[in-house]
């Protein structure tokens, strides 16, 4: 069945108050379901919740969820903000006004990169309120046991932020998926015109990153907290954040479970949508 959601008619902004300052929020709200999905996305330069999900909304719709997609402070229609401290925990506090304000017991979180490592902030500081996780290509920072940091997809992303051209683009999103063939003219437009929208987002991603240069801290010690049934899902050509990430999570959240791409990088749920779909939607089921 094809619902023929769109970006425009899903798209509503909600008011809230984030370390005692109001920030306008932007969001998609698909579907209605009794169960919410959460779907956080990245941190690149131009990502949002709908440029990083829109391959993996519709199925979930149809099985009878409600997908709510987050455009985190400082990302898309969203309020800009300089952050100095961890922007997962950020993040998890401007969720928690969200599902506060529209009145949501229980999400399912379904976070990629900046957006997983948010997830498990979110779930760390409000247990009660999650359901099931899925972290994909993302959970927690710290270092890899094997690959140089910062990673060669987060040097470029940076490059990006600093000297948004589409030159600096097209490398960055070069190394973002395996498969390059995908990438099109069209979807590199799309991105550079979501980025040059929103200078001032620009700008105070660099500014937070001086003040700060580990936006994501190592939540490993914590891990173990997490009692939620937990998928990770990871491309192992992954060059932004480094499979090992992904050990690290199932090694201390002890309810997991951990799914590898061969032939995959940073971006699962694009690259491999039908069958991270079907995943995603089996894991939730059962
Ligand atoms: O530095 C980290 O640990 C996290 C990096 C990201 O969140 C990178 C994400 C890139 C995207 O998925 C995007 O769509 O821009």
């Amino acid at each position: 069945m094809s619902m023929n959601i769109t970006e425009a008619d899903s798209s509503r902004f909600i008011d809230i108050t984030l370390d005692g300052q109001p920030v306008k929020l932007h969001y998609n709200d698909c579907g209605e379901g009794g169960e919410t999905v959460v779907m956080l996305h990245g941190s690149g330069p131009g990502a949002s919740g709908w440029a990083n999900f829109n391959r993996n909304i519709e199925p979930l719709v149809t099985a009878g969820y409600r997908v709510i997609l987050l455009d985190c402070p400082g990302w898309s229609k969203s309020d800009s903000i300089v952050c100095t401290g961890s922007r997962s925990d950020l993040n998890a506090r401007a969720l928690k006004a969200v599902v506060d304000a529209l009145d949501l017991d229980k999400i399912h979180i379904l976070g990629n990169s900046m957006g997983g490592h948010s997830a498990v902030a979110f779930t760390l500081a409000n247990p009660e309120r999650v359901g099931k996780l899925v972290l994909m290509g993302g959970g927690t920072g710290g270092a890899s046991l094997f690959t140089p940091m910062p990673a060669e997809g987060i040097k470029l992303l940076q490059g990006l932020y600093r000297e948004p051209t589409i030159e600096n683009l097209k490398k960055m999103m070069s190394v973002f998926v395996f498969d390059t063939s995908d990438l099109t003219e069209e979807l590199f437009q799309a991105r550079l015109d979501n980025m040059l929208k929103r200078r001032d987002h620009l700008e105070n991603f660099v500014k937070s990153l001086e003040a700060n240069p580990k936006q994501f801290p190592d939540f490993s010690p914590r891990l173990p907290e997490i009692k939620q049934d937990t998928l990770v899902i990871w491309g192992r050509q992954d060059r932004f954040v480094p499979m090992d990430t992904g050990l690290r999570l199932i090694a201390g959240i002890p309810n997991s479970q951990l799914h590898i791409f061969n032939q995959c990088g940073h971006w699962a749920q694009w690259e491999h949508a039908d069958r991270f779909n079907r995943m995603v939607l089996d894991f939730l089921q059962h």
